[in-house]
C-alpha cells in the first residue's frame, strides 16, 4: 500500500463538519488535525509543521462577512509566510473566494462539499508546498553559492592611484541603478569588480548570473538568454529558464560584449529597450528587472567606428565606465597582489613558502604580464608548488632571459624546441591581439579553454 502523506490542520467551529473531515481525510492523508477554536492556530502552527491548514471563513454565529477568515489569514501568513491555507467558503461567495485569494489563500472549496473533490483540492494544494520548500531550499543554497563566489572575489587588491579611483567609483556607482561598462584586457580582474558592484548593491541578496558571450555559440544565444519552450528546437527538452529570467531583480553580467555578432546585438538591444524576454517558441513575455553589467576586452569605441559594434547599444551599455588598467601600467600593484597570492596558495598547499626575494620581485616587475593578474596568480601558484625553500627565487618562475628576450618574438626558432616555438607564438599572437584569447584562439586555430590551460602550462 502507497505510504500516506501531508500533514492537514482543520479549523472550523462546526464540530460535526470536523469528525466527518477527519473520518474521510484520514485514510487519505498522514495526519489529520482538527480543531474548532481559531485562537489555538499560533500554538499549533508552533508544535507542527502543517502542509496544509483547512480554515473556515466565518466563526461566530450568524456572521458571515468573512471577516474572520481574512484575519486568520492574515495571522496564519505572518507566522510563516510559505504556509499553504485553503478556504472553507459556506456561501458560494465567489467575491469572498477571490478576495481571500489575493490575500494569499491557495484555494477554497464551498460547503458542503464531496469527499472527493476536497481530497484533490488538498492534494494539488499540498504539492505547491513541496514546490515552495524546494524553492526556498534553493534561494537558501543559491545564497550560500553567492557567498562562497563573493568571498573568493571579495579582495580587490590594488593600491596604485589608478585602482584606487576605481574602488571610489565602485563605491559610488553600486548603489544606483546604472548601467555599467568594465574595460580591460584579459585577466584585468573585470569579474571581480562586476561581483563587488552587484555585492556593494541593493540587490546583493538576489542572483548574480554571468555570461560569457565570448563561448555562446549564435545558435544556442536566444536560448541561453532567453529561455526556451519545451519542443521548441530539437534539444529543447523542458522547459528553461534563460540568463535574464535568472538574473531577475538580481545583476546580469556579460563577459566579452565585444565578440557579438551584429545580428545578436540587435536581439540583445530590443530586450534592453523593451525590459522584458520571450522564451524561444512562446509568446509570452516575461518583464525583467536587471543591473545590467558588461566587460570586453575589445575596443569598443574603434568597433562602432568600423561599423562592427551598434553605437545605440554602446550608449544603453554605458552609463557608467570602468576602465581596468594592464598589470604592466601599475607594476606598483605588483608586490602586494603577489603577496596576496603567496599566502593564499602557501596555506592552500600547506607550504612553508613566507616570501618573494628581491631578485625575483625585481624579474616580476621585468616581465610583461599579458594574461595580467590570472597570469602573476597563477605564476605564484606554479612558483609555490615547485620551490623547496621558503623564499621564492626567481628561478622559480618561468622568467628565464631568454623569454625576456622572446617578448618582442626576435628570436631564431631553430635555437627552441617545440614547446618553445609553442609558446613563443602564442606571445606574438595575444600580442597581436591585445591579450584577446577569443581572437587569438581563433588565429592558433584552438578553442578558448585549450589556450587557456596552454597559458597555464607555460605560465603565460
Ligand atoms: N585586483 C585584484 N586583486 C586580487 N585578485 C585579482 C585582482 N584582479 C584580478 N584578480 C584575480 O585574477 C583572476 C582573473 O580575474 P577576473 O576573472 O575577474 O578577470 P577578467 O578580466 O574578468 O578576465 P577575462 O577577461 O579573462 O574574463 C581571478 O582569479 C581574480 O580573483
Amino acid at each position: 500500500m502507497e505510504q500516506k502523506q501531508g500533514k492537514i490542520l482543520i479549523v472550523d467551529d462546526n464540530e460535526d463538519l470536523l469528525k466527518a473531515a477527519k473520518m474521510h481525510l484520514k485514510r487519505h492523508f498522514a495526519q489529520v488535525d482538527i480543531e474548532k477554536n481559531p485562537e489555538a492556530l499560533p500554538a499549533l502552527m508552533n508544535n507542527e509543521d502543517y502542509d496544509v491548514i483547512l480554515l473556515d471563513m466565518n466563526f461566530t454565529k450568524d456572521v458571515s462577512s468573512g471577516s474572520e477568515g481574512y484575519y486568520w489569514l492574515e495571522r496564519i501568513l505572518q507566522q510563516d509566510p510559505s504556509a499553504v491555507v485553503v478556504l472553507i467558503t459556506a456561501y458560494g461567495d465567489i467575491q469572498m473566494a477571490v478576495k481571500a485569494i489575493k490575500a494569499g489563500a491557495t484555494d477554497f472549496v464551498l460547503k458542503p462539499w464531496e469527499n472527493e473533490k476536497l481530497q484533490a483540492t488538498l492534494y494539488s494544494a499540498m504539492r505547491l508546498r513541496e514546490s515552495r520548500d524546494v524553492i526556498e531550499t534553493l534561494k537558501i543554497k543559491n545564497q550560500e553559492i553567492n557567498q562562497v563566489l563573493n568571498d573568493r572575489y571579495s579582495e580587490i587588491i590594488g593600491q596604485s592611484a589608478t585602482m584606487q579611483k576605481i574602488f571610489s567609483t565602485i563605491d559610488r556607482v553600486a548603489k544606483t541603478d546604472a548601467n555599467v561598462l568594465i574595460l580591460g584586457e584579459n585577466g584585468t580582474g573585470k569579474e571581480l569588480i562586476a561581483r563587488a558592484i552587484h555585492r556593494n548593491s541593493s540587490r546583493k541578496n538576489e542572483n548574480f548570473a554571468s555570461v560569457d558571450l565570448g563561448s555562446i555559440t549564435e545558435t544556442l544565444f536566444e536560448s541561453e538568454l532567453f529561455g526556451h519552450k519545451k519542443g521548441s528546437f530539437t534539444d529543447a527538452k523542458e522547459d528553461r529558464a534563460g540568463r535574464f529570467e535568472l538574473a531577475n531583480n538580481g545583476t546580469l553580467f556579460l563577459d566579452e560584449i565585444g565578440n557579438l555578432s551584429m545580428p545578436l546585438q540587435a536581439k540583445l538591444l530590443t530586450v534592453l529597450q523593451n525590459r522584458k524576454v520571450s522564451r524561444v517558441g512562446s509568446n509570452k513575455d516575461t518583464p525583467i528587472d536587471i543591473r545590467l553589467i558588461c566587460a570586453t576586452n575589445m575596443p569598443l569605441y574603434d568597433m562602432v567606428k568600423e561599423n562592427r559594434f551598434r553605437q545605440d547599444l554602446l550608449y544603453r551599455i554605458n552609463t557608467i565606465e570602468i576602465e581596468i588598467p594592464a598589470l604592466r601600467e601599475r607594476f606598483e600593484d605588483i608586490p602586494l597582489l603577489a603577496n596576496h597570492f603567496l599566502k593564499h596558495y602557501a596555506a592552500k598547499y600547506d607550504k612553508p613558502v613566507t616570501k618573494i626575494s628581491e631578485g625575483a620581485m625585481s624579474r616580476m616587475h621585468k616581465h610583461p604580464w599579458p594574461g595580467n593578474i590570472r597570469e602573476l596568480q597563477h605564476a605564484i601558484e606554479r612558483a609555490i608548488i615547485l620551490s623547496s625553500s621558503n623564499v621564492l627565487q626567481p628561478e622559480d618562475f618561468n622568467f628565464t632571459t631568454a623569454s625576456a628576450a622572446k617578448e618582442d618574438g626576435q628570436l631564431s626558432l631553430e635555437q627552441y624546441n617545440l614547446e618553445e616555438v609553442e609558446k613563443l607564438l602564442i606571445r606574438k599572437v595575444l600580442k597581436k591581439y591585445n591579450g584577446n584569447i577569443t581572437q587569438a584562439a581563433s588565429e592558433l586555430g584552438l578553442t578558448r579553454s585549450s589556450l587557456y590551460r596552454r597559458l597555464e602550462k607555460y605560465g603565460l
